[in-house]
């Protein structure tokens, strides 16, 4: 059987679950990196995307607690590579020792990955990608009234977010390196925090204060690598129509159109799995003969062995949908 090139995109939420930190998100990839080397080991080239929602908020909350003028805070675009450096270093590290343990020789390497965005992108003058923590009602009003230029947002029923602009990747700057090492058998992690979004000017390419969406920029990452599977793994199994009501229904094996419609009914909330779902549509319809899939990293053993999941291509034999 020929090697599937394979994009895994890890949430951010996945990585900083309740304690943030450094050693708790190091102990949470290295638990991430136990899963993802079984891709490895059934022979497939893998390529690894992250999240940054809950790090790039928390590094902008700690730039603003400390910043002087001699020590000023560095600009969103520039908090995002720091979170590619840092989750780059716990996971490359991460993946390195769990190879090692079993014996594979590997390289394993992170790419500094910019993705370009389109300037006149309506998404900056509407922020909708929720970044840092959790806050309460009460706390966000304490909050907005020290920053009036901060938007918050209720996040799937989870509490409110500090929110930003979040515009569309048009390009991977990148994707050329990332493709070659993975041809060179390095697994590398590229796109993380969804790329630094960086318009073009001329021969340049010029920051800007964003944070795009990982399953987007995971997305145009494996559609220019020319990738066969999109795995993006989240806190759930699968998606779900009428999520955590009493007629729940968990999708297994649905198609594009399927998906379509159950979107056109407000099933997906934004800002969470929308994106998620959308980015997979996108995927299949640039490579019709691929596949996109939604579940968890705990499910990931069993998507391997029965492809249990959420599993999105152009037609589906789905039963229950
Ligand atoms: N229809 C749905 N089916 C499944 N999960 C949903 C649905 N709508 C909203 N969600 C929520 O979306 C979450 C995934 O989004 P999020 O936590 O933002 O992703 P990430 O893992 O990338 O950080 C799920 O854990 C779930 O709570
Ligand atoms: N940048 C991004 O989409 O991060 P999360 O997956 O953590 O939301």
């Amino acid at each position: 059987m020929t090697a599937r090139k394979i994009v895994v995109a890890l949430g951010g939420n996945a990585i900083l679950a309740n304690d943030a930190s450094a050693a708790a998100q190091q102990r949470a990839l290295r638990e991430t990196a136990k899963y993802l080397v079984k891709f490895i080991q059934q022979g497939d080239s893998l390529i690894i995307s992250h999240g940054n929602g809950p790090q790039v908020g928390n590094i902008l909350l700690q730039q603003a607690a400390g910043s002087t003028p001699d020590n000023p805070e560095m600009p969103l675009d520039t908090a995002v590579a720091m979170t590619q450096g840092s989750i780059g270093y716990w996971l490359q590290n991460a993946m390195a020792a769990e190879l090692a343990a079993l014996g594979l020789e590997m390289d394993v390497a992170t790419v500094v990955t910019q993705v370009v965005v389109d300037e006149h992108d309506p998404a900056f003058d509407t922020p909708t990608k929720p970044i840092g923590p959790f806050y309460s009602r009460e706390a966000v009003s304490v909050l907005k009234s020290a920053n009036p230029g901060f938007h918050f947002v209720e996040d799937a029923g989870r509490g409110y977010r500090r929110v930003v602009a979040s515009p569309r990747p048009v390009d991977v700057v990148e994707a050329g390196a990332v493709n070659q090492l993975a041809k060179a058998g390095v697994i590398p992690i590229a796109a993380g925090g969804g790329g630094i979004p960086v318009v073009r000017q001329g021969n340049q390419l010029i920051g800007r204060e964003a944070v795009i969406d990982k399953d987007f920029a995971s997305e145009k990452l494996a559609e220019r690598v020319g990738a066969d599977q999109l795995i993006i793994l989240t806190a759930v199994d699968h998606v779900y129509v009428n999520f955590n009501q009493p007629q729940q229904r968990q999708l297994t094996t649905v198609s594009v159109n399927e998906l379509r419609q159950h979107i056109a009914d407000g099933q997906f909330a934004a800002g969470s799995m929308l994106p998620k779902v959308e980015a997979a549509i996108e995927f299949v319809t640039h490579r019709p003969e691929g596949q996109a899939v939604i579940t968890s990293l705990s499910n990931l053993g069993q998507f391997i062995e029965s492809g249990s999941g959420t599993v999105v291509s152009m037609v589906s034999a789905d039963a229950n949908v």
